[in-house]
């Protein structure tokens, strides 16, 4: 065997949402921050992400995370997010999988029954609490970045339903926040291919019509996703929805969407509809969950905005390491209409 490249990849998924993380065979990158590191990766490295996400070797439906040496003293590492189409600036499936993809490889201590770790991602630092019960990380609760609306119950044109009406919201990604109901949507399996053909167009046209900057760091991207909100209710008192968001460049997160989860919470917040500390249960569209909470209020800017706590469980799926032999004629991979949609 010959290769000219390889890296060590912890596979995981958290609530079926396939997220990677790359423990070794990169090291550092220049950056006096992670958003500066994310920013070489993206300018100069792109061809690593092709490797690892697209065919052969990747799918559509991965993430990839890359564990680099964190720039704040307070963070014992960092981590740089690599989806489909772009480098978010947080995620929170991506980093429940790295903070137990850490702890379970011991790249960073377990200790049982709870570990405290902070990381630094893109957006900043990320306070994380693991539970751990006999070598095993229980749960990921991570203290997100605050998340603010843009907007709420603004117009939206789009072509072929008229006006509708949507919220925007920052979550560590950019949402547009559409009311599934509304749209005669279950948020079901079966609707899946029509949920992110419909979310495409609906992003595509909120980041034309809806101003989305943010205040405190205008490289952090504009409207990138859509998230689908299916109807509140209570289940024995708690707070409960289902939700589905679609990733660029048009596939559904398998997870609840731990940004989305943030995103849905600032526009509650927004809309009176949920209180500090009370529990909100966020469902994907394949029935799994994660358990949420506004931790406190803050600002960002002029924005009123919330401190999110969101909480899931990962598993490491597989061990491997992921090679480039010189000769592969597919050294970028590549990626088919089939499954890979283009044009938006
Ligand atoms: O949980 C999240 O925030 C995300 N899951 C995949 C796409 C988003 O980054």
């Amino acid at each position: 065997m010959r290769w000219s490249r390889v890296v060590n990849v912890v596979k995981c998924h958290v609530g079926g949402e396939i997220n990677n993380v790359v423990t070794g065979g990169i090291g550092d990158v220049p950056g006096a921050t992670v958003f500066e590191k994310m920013k070489h990766f993206r300018d100069n490295q792109d061809d690593l992400r092709q490797l690892l996400l697209h065919e052969p070797r990747g799918a559509v439906t991965h993430c990839v995370n890359y564990i680099v040496p964190a720039t704040d003293p307070q963070a014992q590492l960092g981590y740089v997010i690599a989806e489909s189409t772009e480098y978010p600036a947080m995620s929170g499936s991506n980093t429940m999988c790295v903070a137990t993809a850490l702890l379970e490889t011991g790249m960073i201590p377990m200790v049982e029954p709870v570990t405290d770790i902070v990381l630094e991602a893109p957006a900043g630092l990320i306070r994380i609490r693991c539970t751990c019960e006999n070598g095993k990380v229980t749960g990921v609760e991570f203290e997100n970045q605050p998340a603010f609306a843009y907007a709420v119950e603004v117009p939206l044109e789009l072509d072929g339903y008229g006006t509708l009406t949507v919220d925007v919201a920052w979550g560590g990604m950019a949402y547009v926040l559409a009311d599934a109901e509304a749209l005669g949507l279950k948020l079901v399996p079966d609707e899946a291919r029509d949920l992110c053909e419909l979310g495409q167009r609906l992003k595509t046209a909120a980041a034309e019509q809806i101003p989305a900057q943010h205040p405190t760091n205008p490289e952090f991207a504009g409207i990138t996703q859509t998230e689908f909100v299916g109807p509140l209710s209570r289940h024995e008192g708690v707070l409960t929805a289902r939700n589905a968001v679609v990733v660029s460049p048009g596939r559904l997160d398998r997870s609840p969407c731990g940004t989305g989860t943030s995103a849905r919470l600032a526009v509650l917040k927004a809309k009176g509809l949920i209180e500090v500390g009370e529990t909100f249960v966020h469902e994907s569209v394949i029935g799994s969950r994660f358990t949420s909470r506004i931790d406190r209020l803050t600002s960002v800017g002029d924005y009123e905005a919330v401190v999110p706590r969101v909480t899931g469980q990962a598993y490491i799926t597989e061990l491997s390491q992921v090679g480039l032999d010189p000769a592969d004629p597919f050294p970028t991979g590549y990626t088919l209409s089939d499954n890979w949609p283009t044009g938006h």
